[in-house]
Parts: C-alpha cells; sequence; structure tokens
C-alpha cells in the first residue's frame, strides 16, 4: 500500500505556487511538512485532495491515479480550515457530511471522542474557540477511517496538554501500520517527536526529504569547554557553534566521525557532555544557508 504524489505542480495567476513536486507516503508513516508562510503547504494539499486542478502530474493511490478512479478519493483526508461548510452545524450533525463521502466513518468513535475531550455534541462549530475546533477537526480525521490524514498545522491553537494527547494519539494511530499522516508546520519543535520524515518545501519546490533516524544517527550535539578562549579549529571546520557564553560552548555536528571524537578528546576539555538533538537544532546546522528560517531566538 503507498501513496505517490508525482510530479504535482499548480499555477495560480499563471505564478507556480508548487513546482513538480514528488513523493511517496506509505501507511505507518508520519511524514511532516516544513516551510515558510506562503510557501505552499496548504496549496500542495489542496492541488493532493483535486480541489485544485493541478496544472502537471497526479497523485496516485496503490498504483492508480485518484482521477481516474474517485473512489479512491476516501482514502486521503484533509479539512481545508478555511473554506469549510462546518461552521453552522452542531458537532452531533457532521457526521453525517462525512459519512457521504468516507464510507467508513466511525460515527461511534467521533461521539466517544468528544466526549473523551468534553466536547459538548450541541455545540455549534463556529462558536467553538480554535483550539477546540482545531481538535474536532483531528477528531473528524481519526474517525473518517481514512488511510492517509493530511493535517495543516493541527496544532495551532491548541494548549500544550491538548497537544500532547492529540500527539500521542497519532502515534497510536500509526503503530498498526494502517495509516499515515502528513502534517504540516512551521514551527519545527512541534514535530519533534513526531514525524520520522520531513519534507522541506522552499520556492515551490520540495527542497528535500529527511529520514530523521539517519540524520540523527549521524549528529551529536555537544556543550563543551575548553581551557583556552579560542574555538577550536576541529569545531570550526566540522560544527555548528549554536551557542557561546562565556567559555562554553553548544556545537552541533552532523557527521559526527570517530576521528572528530578523537580530535577532540586530545584537546582534554574541561567539559564534554552530550546534549539532547532537537529537529530545531538538525535544521539549524543542516540548513543554515537554505531554509530561510530564522531559528535565532
Ligand atoms: N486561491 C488563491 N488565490 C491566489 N493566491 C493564492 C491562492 N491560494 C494560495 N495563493 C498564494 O499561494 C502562496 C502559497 O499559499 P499557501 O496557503 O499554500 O501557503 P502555506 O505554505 O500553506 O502558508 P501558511 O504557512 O502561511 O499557511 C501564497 O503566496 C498565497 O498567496
Amino acid at each position: 500500500m503507498t501513496l505517490q504524489v508525482k510530479q504535482l505542480s499548480k499555477q495560480i495567476d499563471k505564478r507556480p505556487i508548487i513546482e513538480d513536486i514528488s513523493f511517496e507516503w506509505a501507511p505507518g508513516e508520519i511524514i511532516g511538512l516544513v516551510g515558510r508562510n506562503g510557501v505552499g503547504k496548504t496549496t500542495l494539499f489542496r492541488t493532493m485532495m483535486n480541489h485544485y486542478v493541478a496544472n502537471g502530474g497526479e497523485v496516485l493511490v496503490d498504483g492508480t491515479s485518484t482521477l481516474a478512479k474517485p473512489a479512491l478519493q476516501q482514502r486521503l483526508f484533509f479539512l481545508d480550515t478555511q473554506y469549510n461548510f462546518l461552521n453552522n452545524y452542531r458537532l452531533w450533525e457532521l457526521p453525517d457530511f462525512f459519512k457521504l463521502v468516507y464510507g467508513k466513518f466511525d460515527q461511534e468513535r467521533y461521539m466517544q471522542l468528544l466526549a473523551d475531550f468534553k466536547l459538548n455534541r450541541n455545540s455549534q462549530y463556529r462558536r467553538l474557540s480554535k483550539g477546540m475546533r482545531a481538535l474536532v477537526n483531528m477528531i473528524l480525521a481519526l474517525s473518517s477511517n481514512a488511510t492517509y490524514i493530511i493535517l495543516d498545522e493541527p496544532f495551532d491553537g491548541m494548549d500544550v496538554i491538548v497537544r500532547e494527547n492529540i500527539a500521542t494519539m497519532i502515534i497510536d494511530e500509526v503503530a498498526d501500520q494502517e495509516k499515515g499522516f502528513l502534517i504540516s508546520s512551521h514551527d519545527l519543535n512541534e514535530l519533534d517527536g513526531l514525524s520520522d520524515r520531513v519534507l522541506l518545501l522552499k520556492d515551490a519546490k520540495l527542497l528535500h526529504d529527511y529520514n530523521l533516524e539517519d540524520v540523527r544517527s549521524k549528529a551529536k550535539k555537544l556543550q563543551l569547554v575548553f581551557n583556552g578562549k579560542e574555538i577550536p579549529a576541529v569545531l570550526k571546520a566540522h560544527s555548528q557553534v549554536i551557542r557561546a557564553s562565556g567559555r562554553v560552548l553548544v556545537v552541533v555536528i552532523t557527521d559526527y566521525t570517530p576521528e572528530i571524537d578523537q580530535e577532540l578528546r586530545a584537546l582534554h576539555p574541561v567539559l564534554f557532555e552530550e546534549l539532547p538533538l532537537t529537529l530545531e537544532d538538525l535544521f539549524r546546522a543542516n540548513l543554515a544557508h537554505d531554509t530561510g528560517y530564522q531559528l535565532i531566538k
């Protein structure tokens, strides 16, 4: 089972918004999609869902184009938060609409999740707070029983407790390898610990497709103190200095080799401590030049 996005392009007013985007996505995977505001994340989702007519390329589910076989559309879930018809309805009424598209919509689970999150089934969608609406969107996604679930900035407006609950639900949901998630975010911290892969969009194109396990297995973040005040040459050559306060250095070395380890230890550092590596550290070190991300706080 797999979903293939193949050379997908979309122009709006003759301007390329997404260009020649290709990637594969299998159930069991949680893929992060990152890129700065306005880079085309939502446009990619709308085009994948055929809400926008693509100018080129296609989406294939198990080898068949979703345009050639519209029934395949129910394998994908995406709720457009900007344009949707839910506003005037009460929460208990929503399954009726979703059942029209998603034949396997699980109404019982939907009601149960509403109750679990203490959402009143009689509330009108538009009267919910931003965070509660995001939560209902997530509950609809999980209840749809679609295989490929696309979430656009799902944590926007959620408080930390709800965010953690949702992240746990996503992780549980992929455990049996029957569902996959594609999650956009402009905040790398939100994806930390959640994604196995990260796609980076820049200038309408897919710039990188990272396997985070690979990237992490090669990288190290160290806190170091040396006797002298100078930053040692080995660090200048191989690391990205994240912080320097007094003689305490925090560095990320993206390709940490035994040779670098030996060179560092030969300098007899006063402090040599490994720190946990965040997604933000990796991006800062890997992509200082080309993300366009402002990572300095
Ligand atoms: N319907 C439309 N008409 C005109 N321009 C559009 C339309 N939809 C998107 N765009 C333009 O395409 C670009 C990409 O927008 P999109 O919403 O896909 O970005 P995004 O990466 O999702 O942004 P954000 O992170 O801010 O949500 C923007 O410059 C936007 O103005």
